[in-house]
């Protein structure tokens, strides 16, 4: 069997403990030659570097392992890129989270006007490396969760659209873990979906066991009462953000009680509720490094102090076996059904061929074939409609260097109130990402 060689970018990432554990948990079924890590910020890689470089030699001598900045190193004779990049790190995710609450609006990692900002930083930085892959190893794919995927992925279908990157989220996915658990079963494989949306904007329509029968029932009857809360998940999932998120999912059901909405549908619908419980001082950014990175930065220092890490173990979740999962498909050829963002071309036949949907696929050595969702109802066609339009907008702002179309961008957002107001929002942000956006004029 081939062994195959992975880059992640973003080596510096909270998640990528996880992903190592994860390639190292599946090498029976995908061998593993050489995993690097790639950062353009050494101090923060090498926490998790220095600390895999013991890991690695003590439990698995025989794969080579490095954490590098050097491009050429990082991308030549590999098979997978799995990108992971934040640009701008958690310093500008906090402005994102704090800067639009100053003028009433949401302030979120991946939607609304934090959404957008993140976006402008983030194009950059994943076609930088996407570009990397292809000079120094053109066969090789990218498995992109570097977000906000949906700008990301539209950015990459304007920009690269012949080149092997899959943008994916694993949401969508963590809430069929959640959805399986409400009916008695314990992996999200275990379930056949039909879904249809833009990342981080979509909606399960069909859902059902391995033997055809239809789960929807069950599961609506319990996120009408109690949301995704459940309890399950991985530590992270239960800090108070999300924690509250998982509850009112049950008031996002409730405006397509034939659906199974995903949760971030809140923020779109309920940015009063959601501005209700912000913080300014105090937003999920916040959250997370009082938890996740506090964690993982935590559990790697001591590896890198003791000299071995003996006894030291990290949480997987669906992010690191989503990502593991689809490599696997595409390299071993297995066929399975995986939730990606991909161009519509009719896969959403009522719905902007040129749009950037997540739709289930199935994925096999050549790639992924999109499995049609056919027609939308009004409902979510107009909410669609709205949002890729917003997405679509930011790119072009990227590429044209537009004030004009990032102001109507934020303008359309269903988060912002009004022009008068995005304006304010925008000028705000402009100053802020001075050192990370184009030139707007
Ligand atoms: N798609 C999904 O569903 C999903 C799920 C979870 C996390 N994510 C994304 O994964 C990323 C990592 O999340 P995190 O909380 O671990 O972030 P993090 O800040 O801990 O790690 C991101 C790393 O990227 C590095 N980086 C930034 N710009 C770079 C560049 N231009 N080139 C190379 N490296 C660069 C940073 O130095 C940092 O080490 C974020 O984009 C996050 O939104 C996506
Ligand atoms: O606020 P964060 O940084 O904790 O999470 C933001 C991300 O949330 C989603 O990813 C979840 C994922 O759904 C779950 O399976 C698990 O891996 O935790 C992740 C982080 O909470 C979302 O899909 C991402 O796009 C967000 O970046
Ligand atoms: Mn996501």
């Amino acid at each position: 069997m081939k062994k195959y060689a992975i880059t992640i970018a973003g080596g510096g990432s909270t998640f990528t403990p996880g992903m190592i554990l994860m390639l190292m948990d599946n090498l029976d079924r995908f061998p593993i030659r050489a995993i690097k890590l790639y950062d353009n910020d050494k101090e923060r890689q090498d926490k998790i570097g220095n600390a895999f470089d013991i890991f690695m030699r003590e439990r698995h001598p025989d794969i080579e392992f490095i954490h590098t900045l050097d491009p050429e190193e990082a991308f030549t004779d590999i098979d997978f890129v799995m990108a992971q990049i934040r640009v701008g790190k958690y310093e500008m995710r906090s402005k994102d989270e704090k800067i639009p609450p100053k003028y009433g609006v949401i302030g979120q990692e991946t939607c609304g006007p934090g959404g957008i900002a993140y976006g402008l930083r983030s194009i950059g930085g994943v076609i930088e490396i996407l570009d990397y892959m292809e000079k120094y190893s053109p066969d090789a794919w990218m498995l992109n969760y570097s977000n906000p995927a949906a700008i990301v992925a539209e950015a990459t279908r304007r920009l690269r659209p012949d080149s092997k990157i899959i943008n994916i989220c694993d949401m969508p996915i963590d809430l069929m873990y959640k959805m399986a658990d409400m009916v008695g079963l314990s992996h999200w494989k275990d379930l056949d979906f039909s879904y249809y949306g833009l990342n981080h904007f979509g909606w399960f329509t069909d859902i059902r066991d391995q033997e055809g029968n239809d789960l929807m029932p069950q599961i609506k009857e319990h996120v009408s009462k109690n949301g995704f809360a459940d309890g399950i998940g991985t530590a992270q999932h239960l800090d108070e953000s999300w924690v509250e998120t998982f509850t009112k999912a049950k008031d996002v059901y409730a405006l397509d009680p034939e659906t199974i909405p995903n949760t971030y549908l809140k923020y779109y619908l309920y940015p009063d509720f959601v501005m209700e419980h912000t913080d300014i001082k105090h937003t999920r950014v916040d959250e997370v490094k009082e938890g996740r990175e506090k964690e993982v930065f935590g559990l790697c220092n001591t590896i890198t102090e003791r000299g071995t890490a003996e006894g030291i173990d990290f949480e997987i979740d669906a992010h690191a076996s989503y990502i593991v999962d689809l490599a696997i498909a595409l390299a071993e050829n297995t066929k399975e059904v995986f939730l990606l963002i991909v161009p519509n071309d009719g896969a959403i036949s009522n719905f902007d061929p040129t749009a950037m949907v997540e739709v289930p696929c199935i994925v096999d050595k050549t790639g992924y074939k999109k499995i049609c969702q056919g027609k939308i109802p009004q409902f979510q066609k107009g909410m669609m409609e709205e949002q890729v339009s917003v997405e679509k907008l930011a790119v072009e702002a990227w590429i044209e260097g537009s004030y004009q179309k990032l102001w109507q961008a934020l303008t359309l957002s269903k988060t912002v109130p009004s022009a008068k107001v995005a304006k304010l929002i925008l000028d705000d942000l402009i100053n802020a990402n001075k050192d990370y956006w184009p030139e707007l004029k």
